[in-house]
């Protein structure tokens, strides 16, 4: 394997006694440098691969930076090489040192929800109230916890204020109750190992023995706790290697603070700066928008990005009539360049700004058998409230399934709380029945009181109501008026940290109602348990495909796609209100979003697409949607529209569009056999 490395990437592989940090804009090579640093160490330095960590951001990075840098080694060189994400660093040094912070071995990891169901418990039985504030109180403490402000303190900085104090204290037992449950929540796997070190100097000299390099990629998304465990780890020593991009520094909103990168300079006065400024990536034409729109925003280090590659291919806007059109428009897009380009189905990624966008794309492409991979963020069917109304779903379809009756009977709240539905499963195991069929029980009334019982069987009646309805009328329907009856929306506002969060929930909601309607529309003899039971089986299959590796489309969120590349993107949704997102808008907040659209753009190689719809669901709803403000900060010079006009009537471009898709798909189907 050749290593090509230009001189000042040589320089910083070279540089291995104290600390260096590489600055530079994207697709400059910065993980390339610790790759190719990582093999330097092993093989020209013989060093042993067990005492080198390298640590990056998500963990399909970390699989990659893995692969990468076996490629450059021979045999089994590089046996103990830690390149993982800060977290499961972190959970590395618990799982060996978990006695010195009084654990227990086989502590538990609580993911968000198992820690707002503790705060929610925590708040009932301290304050007394319904801990609907549960989500907001864990958001603070999170962030807390990324700035290393330890509970005590955080009570000394709420200096009196009222809701500041609450938080606090409630810090406080949320600590010491995780710890009683042997649990450890997510920033845990940050915060303990730095409290440990700090406590343990033995300990912390013991790990940084064993870790005498260490080098991390995305450094401007560290927060402070990261930053502190970095430091440590380090020590006087200071064998650190940090790469990172200010530019692409996207996670400000949980606590990572792109400062980090001037106090390296302060903390360690020895520092090596080195800055990478041939980008190999993009043709030049995709790098001049990329460097045009990041211009607008302030900058702490100029940086000047050039390209050997050539122009390339002009970059296409393509005006979309609504969101639907927009993804079925793509997905044509794509087909069609494939034919023409003899490309292959992994050479394509769609970006979007938020989660929720994936579905119609998913959609569309399954419509063509055209295969994908979903990665980053949540699957759909995990979020909460999909959760939720796909269990009251369940339930109408099957009433016996008592894990959906468990989770939806008392949400929203129906005064039905856990010591009615201990006395519920009682009777229904002594009876053998589900927990349903219990509940329409007469003898239930002996041991339930009368409000109860009555409670739980106007509950029931309602579900065998929808039952009956889901029996004459379209599935879609029955999925409103539920949505409708329980008053989803205003549980989601009364229990969401804030109205941004709520909403984007409710827009989920209305996304799998959608959904509901088009599935209905495509299957018109299918009833409703048909469609549930589809649904469900979807959901199965993307968990199953945790396999990301085969020839398939990528789909991911902008901050998904940090550190990766692609030879033709599709940046779809570059619309205002959703790139830059309403919240930003509203807060004035948009360099951050600025620096979201420089990552979209600057992962493509070859080609660039961005789409934007003139309308697009929302609640429901139709909107009327305007194209982003970060189109026209591009130059103009380069851009080729095309696209929705007004001169066809939609029906007949539908029924075309269709007729091409068709003729495409046979044309590929041929080609594959080949
Ligand atoms: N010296 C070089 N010669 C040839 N190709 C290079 C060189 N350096 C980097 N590359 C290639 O350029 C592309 C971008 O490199 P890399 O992913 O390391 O950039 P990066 O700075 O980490 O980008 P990002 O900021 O997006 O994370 C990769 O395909 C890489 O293999
Ligand atoms: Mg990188």
């Amino acid at each position: 394997m050749s290593t090509i490395l230009n001189p000042r990437q040589n320089q910083a592989v070279r540089h291995i006694d104290g600390p260096c940090l590489v600055l530079a804009g994207a697709g400059s090579g910065k993980t390339r440098v610790i790759t190719h640093k990582i093999a330097y160490l092993i093989q020209a330095c013989a060093i042993d691969a067990r005492h080198i960590a390298a640590v990056t951001f998500t963990n399909k990075a970390a699989r990659e930076m893995k692969e990468r840098v076996g490629k450059l080694l021979r045999g089994d060189a590089g046996k103990g090489l830690r390149v993982s994400t800060f977290h499961t660093l972190g959970l590395d040094i618990l799982r060996r040192e978990y006695k010195a912070l009084e654990y227990k071995a086989g502590f538990s990891i609580y993911d968000s929800a198992d820690s707002t169901h503790l705060l929610k418990e925590l708040m009932k039985r301290s304050f007394g109230d319904d801990g609907g504030q549960a989500e907001r109180m864990l958001w603070q403490i999170s962030r807390w916890k990324s700035e290393f402000v330890l509970p005590e303190q955080a009570l000394q900085l709420a200096d009196g204020d009222v809701n500041q104090t609450t938080a606090a204290l409630l810090y406080e037992q949320y600590r010491h109750y995780l710890k009683t449950y042997n649990a450890v929540d997510f920033d845990d796997l940050i915060m303990l190992p730095v409290i440990l070190f700090r406590e343990h100097p033995e300990i912390l000299e013991r790990w940084q023995n064993r870790i005498r390099h260490l080098l991390v990629d995305e450094y401007q998304d560290t927060n402070s706790t990261q930053y502190e465990l970095v430091k440590q780890l380090c020590g006087v020593r200071g064998n650190l290697t940090v790469v990172g991009d200010d530019d692409q520094s996207i996670y400000a909103w949980r606590g990572a603070q792109p400062e980090n990168l001037s106090l390296l300079q302060q903390d360690y006065p020895n520092l090596k700066v080195i800055k990478l400024e041939q980008n190999y990536r993009s043709t030049g034409c995709i790098l001049k928008a990329a460097n045009r729109l990041i211009a607008s925003n302030p900058h702490v280090f100029e940086k000047r990005l050039w390209s050997e590659l050539g122009y390339g291919d002009p970059i296409r806007v393509i005006r979309t009539r609504n969101d639907q059109h927009e993804a079925e428009q793509v997905v044509s897009e794509i087909m069609h360049h494939m034919f023409v380009q003899r490309t292959q189905y992994a050479d394509y990624a769609i970006l979007y700004r938020g989660n929720h966008q994936s579905r119609l794309f998913e959609q569309a492409l399954r419509e063509h058998d055209i295969p994908y991979y979903l990665s980053g963020g949540t699957s759909f069917f995990a979020y909460t409230e999909i959760k939720d109304i796909m269990s009251y779903l369940k339930l109408i379809t099957n009433p016996d399934d008592d894990n959906a009756f468990r989770r939806i009977i008392n949400t929203p709240r129906r005064e039905l709380g856990p010591a009615t539905l201990e006395k519920l499963t009682e009777y229904a195991m002594g009876r053998g029945h589900s927990l349903f069929v219990s509940a329409m029980e007469f003898g239930l009334s002996q041991v339930l009181s009368d409000r109860a019982a009555e409670k739980l069987q106007r509950f029931c009646h309602w579900i065998l109501d929808l039952q009956h309805q889901a029996e004459g009328d379209a599935p879609a329907s029955v999925v409103k008026r539920l949505i409708v009856d329980i008053d989803y929306e205003r549980y989601l506002l009364d229990n969401s940290r804030d109205e941004i969060i709520a909403e984007r929930k409710l827009e989920n909601v209305n996304e799998l109602a959608n959904w509901f309607e088009r599935l209905a529309k495509a299957n018109p003899d299918a009833s409703l348990n048909e469609l549930v039971t589809k649904l469900t089986l979807l959901d199965t299959l993307d968990r199953n495909e945790e396999d990301e590796r085969g020839n398939r489309v990528h789909l991911m969120t902008l901050h998904a796609a940090k550190g990766l590349e692609f030879p033709h993107v599709y940046l779809v949704g570059m619309e205002e209100m959703l790139l830059p997102h309403r919240s930003s808008i509203e807060e004035e907040s948009l360099e951050e979003e600025r620096r979201l659209a420089y990552v979209g753009i600057t992962r493509a190689q070859k080609t660039l697409t961005f789409t934007y719809a003139n309308q697009r669901k929302r609640h429901g709803e139709m909107q009327e949607c305007s194209p982003s403000r970060f189109i026209d900060e591009l130059p103009d010079e380069d851009l080729k529209w095309s696209g929705e006009g007004v001169e066809m009537d939609p029906e007949e471009r539908q029924q075309r569009g269709q007729a091409h898709i068709a003729s495409l798909r046979s044309m590929l189907a041929g080609t594959s056999n080949e």
